[in-house]
């Protein structure tokens, strides 16, 4: 099972590598991986689980957090309200390729964290608003989706792992809140 002792820090060359396309049909061990990375996410949004295993919350991981370097993502995005439990986008995805984006930039009001840096770094991660992706499913089955808004900036600090990018990375230095004209930014 995986825990935050299986998620590697800042500071590990890992981190910082462009991870490897997995080979497809996909190896019995890529796809046992990609169910354990989902259900640290299903672990770590339950209350009573999160607690009992000590994990940081988490809507995303990929698997070069693991010390894994291979290009495999995990998403599970929650639908926000209460109400509707089903959530907006839970996937595990294998070679993920963004083919095209939007010109309209985004960013999280919040900034952004990750599971593998144990400190605050403040401000606007700017990213695309809109992406069409590919990926192979948890099935081997291609797929290409559309995405938008939060589901797509989940997506794309995830593909950043895959190419050695932290979120940091797109931080203003002078001035972590600068925003051009027209960034979305998303609350
Ligand atoms: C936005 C958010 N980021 C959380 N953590 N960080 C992560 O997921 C990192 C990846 C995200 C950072 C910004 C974009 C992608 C992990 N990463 O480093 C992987 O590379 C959350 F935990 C979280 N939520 C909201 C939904 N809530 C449902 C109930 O359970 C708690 C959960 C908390 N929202
Ligand atoms: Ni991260």
């Amino acid at each position: 099972m995986i825990t935050m002792d299986t998620i590697i820090r800042e500071g590990n060359p890992t981190l910082r590598e462009v991870a490897k396309e997995v080979s497809v049909p996909l190896s019995d061990e890529d796809i046992k991986l990609g169910e354990e990375m989902m259900e640290f996410l299903h672990n770590s949004q339950d209350p009573v689980k999160a607690e009992e295993l000590g994990l940081r919350g988490g809507v995303g991981l990929a698997a070069p957090q693991l010390d894994i370097s291979k290009r495999i993502i995990a998403v599970h995005v929650p639908s926000g309200d209460l109400e509707n439990p089903e959530p907006t986008l839970s996937a595990v995805m294998y070679n993920p390729k963004i083919l095209s984006h939007s010109v309209q930039d985004a960013c999280l009001g919040e900034g952004e964290g990750c599971l593998s840096v144990d400190r605050e770094v403040p401000g606007y991660v700017v990213r695309h608003n809109k992406i069409t992706l590919s990926y192979v499913d948890a099935a081997g089955v291609k797929q290409k989706i559309r995405l938008k808004n939060y589901e797509a900036i989940v997506v794309q600090h995830e593909i950043d792992h895959l190419n050695g990018v932290m979120f940091y990375d797109h931080i203003n230095q002078e001035n972590p809140y600068a925003l051009k004209d027209g960034v979305l930014v998303i609350e």
